[in-house]
């Protein structure tokens, strides 16, 4: 569990993150929901230990990063897997060498063959067995996002974090990737973060949602839970969303579900 308290950033005097406090659950996929500047990217930098918050801790599974020694900030480091919202794989080498790439940093230890295995196990594990010898100018963007999810596994992360997984992707692939993401947290227990502003995002994959309004958390909860929400601003970026709009309107003549969470009268409009 990634524990948060009172974070707390600011940029030229102008605060972005307001005080925010939140968990992260093990073996769930914890999404990082908000409108645009929100200040989720600046959260998860903090988090992750590329920006340092003005104030505030952050505890992976007991150990507290922030304000600590190296040498445990570094065995923290070493457990986290980062999906950048591009893939950000090198372009010149092959995927397979992209993959292999965070083992021969990380694990300088593992033999050649090991490597080897290892790699061709998150290869074939995200579907893309066959794809070792390509370049990333070969491959499609959600085919770059896969390779990324294997690079961000490789070594045995403990903890995932994905900026933005579906930027750039058409639905049908963007719901591919959102269901690997899924399945691999709960396959192997990782404690992974999604940064997301689509509803489709949450309503696949949504285990634990903690959502952002200017740099402060307002709410907290399931996708079981999100569409009862009570929280003005919330219920503004749910019924904004293209998903829940068709959704609404595909209800409109029933009675309950969606139809009754959507209702003028529940959005008080
Ligand atoms: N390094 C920086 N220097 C100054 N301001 C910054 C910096 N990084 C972020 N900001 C500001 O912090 C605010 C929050 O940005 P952030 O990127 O966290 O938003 P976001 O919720 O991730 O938005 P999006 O969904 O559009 O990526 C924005 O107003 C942004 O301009």
């Amino acid at each position: 569990m990634i524990e948060v308290h009172n974070i707390q950033k600011s940029f030229n005097g102008n605060p972005v993150l307001k005080g925010i406090t939140c968990t992260f659950e093990t073996g769930k996929c914890n999404l990082l929901l908000g409108g645009s500047g929100t200040g989720k990217s600046v959260l998860l930098q903090c988090i992750v230990g590329l920006m340092k918050p003005d104030l505030g801790s952050i505890t992976f599974d007991g150990l507290v990063f922030t304000n600590n020694k190296v040498d445990i900030k570094q065995e923290i480091r070493r457990k986290i897997g980062m999906l950048f919202q591009g893939g950000a794989l090198f372009d010149s080498m092959t995927v397979y060498e992209n993959t292999e790439f965070p083992l021969k940093m990380l694990t300088p230890e593992m033999s050649k063959e090991e490597r080897r295995d290892r790699v061709e196990f998150c290869l074939k594990r995200v579907g893309l067995e066959n794809a070792g010898t390509k370049m990333p100018s070969e491959i499609s963007g959600g085919m770059k996002k896969r390779v990324g999810i294997a690079r961000a596994i490789a070594p045995n992360c403990t903890y995932l974090f994905c900026d933005e997984p579906n930027s750039g992707l058409d639905p049908a692939t963007s719901i591919k990737i959102d269901e690997l993401i899924y399945e691999i947290t709960h396959e192997y227990g990782i404690t992974t973060v999604v940064i997301t502003h689509d509803m489709n995002s949450v309503v696949e994959i949504g285990d634990h949602i903690i959502y952002l309004h200017k740099g402060q958390k307002l709410w907290d909860g399931n996708k079981d839970e999100i569409l009862n929400t009570t929280v003005p601003e919330l219920k503004e970026f749910i019924f904004s969303s293209s998903l829940v709009r068709a959704a609404k309107k595909v209800d409109e003549e029933t009675e309950g579900g969606l139809a009754a969470a959507t209702s003028d009268e529940a959005y008080n409009i």
